[in-house]
């Protein structure tokens, strides 16, 4: 965890970025948006190289080009100043370059030549490719002992595809030089979790079965597929979202204190809370998970596609687009407390949040009316307003009021509290972190691996039950029965968005 903000951009921290797939979604859409505003913000070091990869036909100057286009229509007006354009720009080269073939990467070697900086090799490219190109830099003498990795996520399609994706990358790098990237735990609210739980005493010692009656975790998109058909329909929304994603979010709540903020004592941790996640039987995956595919409805007031009718789909298929189950951690902490998880596509909002509801008062002794709000709330928002917000009761003002309760927040609304502060995207921290080589906020592989073994089970149930997806209209909040899921144990999902 950072330590001192006098270190960053701090020359020390100067690398070389090999970056491939460059010409990508992902590359394009994300990650030269945040690298921009890391030089913007001067947390670049000078010496920093940028090399793009991608097997297109390009030059350098046609590269920037193309970078360019990119950040113009991604970076708000103010963000776009022409000295940091400028500057950013000429950090850029181009490498064509086909991965999987050994032979062009004598040119990654003679890019390094000579240089007294670290390398990370950010591999923005489809998983199963990520072992070629390891093993192409290392054949082509390209690495040294400082060299990381960055690889994205999803790493693999279950268990054994992730092991042998692990195992390729693992044959030339060693896990403390490996960086996987989920970007949640790169936003700013998610790392506010870590605050809030372990320096609040205050919820230090509620953060139990003996005070919090359930958890939620929404995670809704309001948009469709974007055109990603091929890649999405072989994985689905449970690989899509929960295997990573909502299952980090769920580790990071249900954790218990790790003994410092090194990396491997909070991943130690979040092991521990994978390894607690009951499977699903064949009667609570009937009754706890749902699965859904959105069919036409309307977004933005606008009648959009089914899930079957975008562009490139197989009209038979069966992957859902959205997921809710109920889930137990089977540990002391938190025996008997479900924690409720809904993601999917097409949904009313985009909207994060987790909600952590504390039990009523053991004994109750206002308008038997109010009962029903008689709890506490804590909302942590991830998007899209930042912020956290602690559902209190106080009497409600009024001579003709009694002692009637009223349910207001106290409320940290990051935007409000820190009025001037731009609030990060989730890769620059994440890219400044792997600058400074630190690991605390990526991935482990036992973490990814655990995470499979979970969702394997459950993906396997699934195809014993041969169930089709439930369907549900573009823009509702998903399946009718993702609602009766939780009323049926007397609780609704949080509705004050
Ligand atoms: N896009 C997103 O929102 C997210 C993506 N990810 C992950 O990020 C990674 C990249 O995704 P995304 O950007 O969407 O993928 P894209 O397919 O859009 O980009 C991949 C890039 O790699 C290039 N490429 C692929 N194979 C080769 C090869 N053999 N030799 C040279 N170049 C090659 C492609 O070139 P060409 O165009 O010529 O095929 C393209 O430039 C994936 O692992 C994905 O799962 C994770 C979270 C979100
Ligand atoms: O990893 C992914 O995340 C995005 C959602 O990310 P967010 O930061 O916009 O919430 C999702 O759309 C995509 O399908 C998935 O691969």
């Amino acid at each position: 965890m950072s330590q001192s903000h006098a270190l960053l951009g701090d020359p020390k921290h100067a690398i070389d970025l090999a970056l491939f797939g460059a010409l990508g979604d992902l590359a394009m859409r994300k990650l030269f948006p945040a690298l921009y505003q890391l030089d913007r913000e001067g947390l670049m070091p000078e010496s920093t190289r940028i090399m793009g990869l991608a097997r297109q036909e390009h030059d350098t100057a046609a590269f920037r080009q193309l970078v360019n286009g990119a950040l113009q229509k991604r970076l708000k007006k103010e963000e776009q100043d022409k000295e940091s354009l400028t500057r950013f720009l000429s950090r850029l080269d181009y490498l064509k370059l086909d991965f999987t073939n050994a032979e062009g990467f004598e040119a990654v070697r003679q890019w390094r030549e000579g240089a007294n900086r670290p390398m990370v090799v950010y591999l923005s490219v489809a998983a199963r490719i990520y072992g070629d190109i390891c093993h192409n830099l290392q054949a082509s003498d390209s690495l040294d002992d400082d060299t990381r990795v960055v690889v994205e996520k999803p790493i693999g399609y279950d268990l054994a595809s992730s092991k042998e994706i692990n195992d390729a990358i693992g044959a030339v790098f060693p896990e403390s030089r490996i960086y996987r990237i989920d970007h949640y735990l790169g936003k700013e609210t998610v790392q506010n979790l870590i605050a809030l739980r372990f320096a609040n005493p205050l919820f230090g010692t509620q953060w139990n079965q003996n005070h919090i009656s359930h958890v939620e975790i929404t995670v809704a998109e309001k948009v469709g597929i974007e055109g990603r058909w091929g890649y999405f329909d072989e994985a689905g929304q449970l690989r899509d979202m929960v295997q990573n994603h909502l299952l980090q979010l769920l580790c990071l709540i249900a954790m218990d204190p790790p003994s410092n903020l090194d990396a491997d004592a909070i991943r130690d941790e979040k092991v521990k809370v994978l390894k607690a996640l009951k499977p699903f039987t064949g009667e609570a995956l009937g009754r706890d998970v749902v699965r859904g595919q959105y069919i036409a409805g309307t977004s933005n007031g606008q009648a959009v596609p089914g899930y079957l009718e975008e562009e490139g789909a197989n009209p038979q298929s069966q992957t859902e687009t959205f997921v809710a189950m109920k889930i137990e951690v089977t540990n002391w902490r938190w025996a008997g407390v479900p924690f409720y998880l809904r993601t999917g596509k097409r949904l009313p909002e985009k909207l994060s949040q987790i909600v952590i509801h504390f039990r009523q008062q053991p004994h109750y002794i206002f308008d038997p009316d109010q009962r029903g709000i008689a709890s506490n709330k804590l909302i942590i928002r991830l998007q899209p307003e930042e912020g956290i917000a602690l559902q209190v009761l106080t009497k409600d003002s009024g001579l003709d009021k009694g002692m009637r309760l009223r349910q207001g927040p106290l409320h940290l609304d990051f935007n409000s509290v820190f009025p001037k502060a731009r609030i990060p995207d989730a890769y620059e921290r994440l890219l400044l972190e792997v600058m400074k080589g630190q690991q605390y906020l990526f991935v482990r592989r036992d973490e990814v691996e655990h995470a499979w073994r979970w969702c394997d089970q459950l993906i396997d149930g699934w195809k014993a039950r041969e169930a089709a997806p439930r369907r549900y209209p573009a823009g509702s909040w998903g399946p009718v029965a993702s609602i009766a899921m939780i009323t049926q144990d007397g609780r609704s999902w949080y509705e004050d968005y």
